[in-house]
């Protein structure tokens, strides 16, 4: 495994950094389109590991997939009829958990697999409410397989889905397509990263499919169709939230161009989180572009909703003037890795002092040193071993090749924000 050594500065950083595509909206749209009535185009398809292995997924089913040999941003998928495949999911809860449901149409067995990490994921909420819609599931977790028939019946199912906001948006993106359609209910604890739902819901709508909100923990979807229609995809703001945070820890300036005026992604969020802890943003002609302050304040907030930013926010806080606690992300313990244990032992390595809550992080800054910063086969916890190494001396970062789950080339792009070509 490679081992990086983070490159630290001793100027304020000063950069503008092009994000390409967001995860979440791409993996979305790839499966919106392979279950739609005719062929699609997306354009500024981000090309990363879960994006690809998204890409694959679909082509093995059977549905046509092009990507345009002059840019491969840009695909054009082609619904067919489906047939049995194998599936590999890596680590992307978009894929193992998107998937399933789509498999439910094919004409054969799907098998499902994927990295050794991601059998320990909760899976098994979305695989019994697939059975609980008529559809064939052996297994409860990586590997597991859907024997498809060409059609399923849905109806209606009660779910928990306090673990993962993807149980409900997995089921939701393929609902249309069940004979009854499909209606999910919430029942337990607090559902995370609402915003993701409503990113679901308003995908689907953009394709026509509309989603009725009878009360607030639940979703019903009538059968329709889902129209082909062509797409760009915004900038991943998650992604863009590692760079940002460059800005704030330094001093200095960075800028996203292409930041989406409106958008569902919870990303967007980040903004706040970086004005409250002492940085000046601006939304300059469709520009983004946050200053660091002389000293960064530490923050107490919920990030049940945008639980995705917690790595970046925890590097932030290590690195900022006073505790802060981040509260509401219990679920990050069935992320890529357990983020509040991993988080907890590399904040604690470097020096600092982390203390796992029941649901979250206390994190109280203290002067930290350099040391290995282990990644946990997590992008995140990458990338913010990689901010803290920013303004630490001799941070190395383990396995920071792993960050190709969501952005092909960090190791560049932070090299060449910080002016190291
Ligand atoms: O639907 C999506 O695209 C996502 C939903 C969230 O998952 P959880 O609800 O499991 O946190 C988020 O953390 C993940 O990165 C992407
Ligand atoms: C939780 C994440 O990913 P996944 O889509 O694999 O759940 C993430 O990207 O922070």
């Amino acid at each position: 495994m490679s081992v990086w050594t983070a490159p630290t500065v001793t100027a304020p950083v000063v950069a503008t950094v092009e994000l390409p595509g967001s995860k979440s909206i791409t993996n979305r749209a790839l499966i919106l389109a392979a279950l739609a009535d005719g062929p699609s185009m997306v354009r500024g398809t981000l090309r990363s590991r879960d994006t690809n292995l998204m890409l694959s997924g679909l082509s093995a089913l059977g549905v046509g997939v092009h990507i345009d040999p002059a840019d491969d941003t840009t695909v054009t998928i082609d619904p067919h009829p489906m047939v049995g495949a194998d599936v590999y999911c890596g680590l992307a809860g978009t894929v193992m958990r998107f998937l399933p449901p789509v498999a439910a149409f094919a004409d054969g067995a799907v098998a499902f697999d994927g990295d050794e990490q991601a059998r320990t994921r909760p899976l098994s909420t979305i695989l019994d409410a697939l059975r609980d819609l008529g559809v064939k599931v052996s297994g409860d977790r990586l590997p597991f397989t859907v024997t498809g028939t060409g059609s399923a019946s849905g109806g209606e199912v009660t779910i928990d889905a306090s673990a993962s906001s993807q149980f409900v948006s997995g089921l939701l993106l393929s609902a249309a397509r069940f004979d009854d359609g499909v209606t999910v209910r919430h029942a337990g604890g607090p559902v995370p990263s609402m915003p993701h739902i409503d990113m679901t819901v308003q995908m689907l709508a953009e394709c026509g499919v509309a989603v009725d909100r009878p009360d607030e923990q639940t979703w019903r979807v009538p059968p329709s169709t889902i129209r082909a229609i062509d797409r760009d995809i915004e900038p991943d703001l998650s992604n863009a939230a590692a760079f940002l945070a460059a800005a704030a820890v330094t001093g200095g300036s960075v800028t996203v161009p292409r930041w989406p005026a409106t958008t569902t992604q919870p990303g967007a969020q980040i903004v706040d989180i970086l004005a409250e802890m002492g940085c000046a943003v601006a939304l300059t002609d469709g520009s983004l572009t946050v200053r660091g302050p002389e000293k960064l304040t530490g923050i107490s907030i919920d990030l049940r909703a945008i639980g995705e930013l917690t790595p970046t926010v925890a590097g932030l806080c290590a690195l900022a003037d006073g505790e802060s606690v981040l509260s509401g992300i219990a679920h990050l313990r069935g992320h890529e890795t357990d983020r509040l244990a991993a988080l907890t032992t590399e904040i604690n390595r470097l020096g600092g002092d982390c203390t796992e809550t029941a649901d979250g992080l206390r994190i109280v800054p203290r002067p930290l040193h350099g040391a290995r910063w282990e990644s946990y086969a997590d992008h995140r916890m990458a990338t913010a071993g990689a901010l803290i190494g920013l303004v630490v001396q001799g941070v190395t970062v383990a396995d920071i090749q792993t960050t190709s789950k969501t952005l092909p080339d960090f190791p560049g792009m932070w090299q060449q924000m910080i002016g190291h070509p």
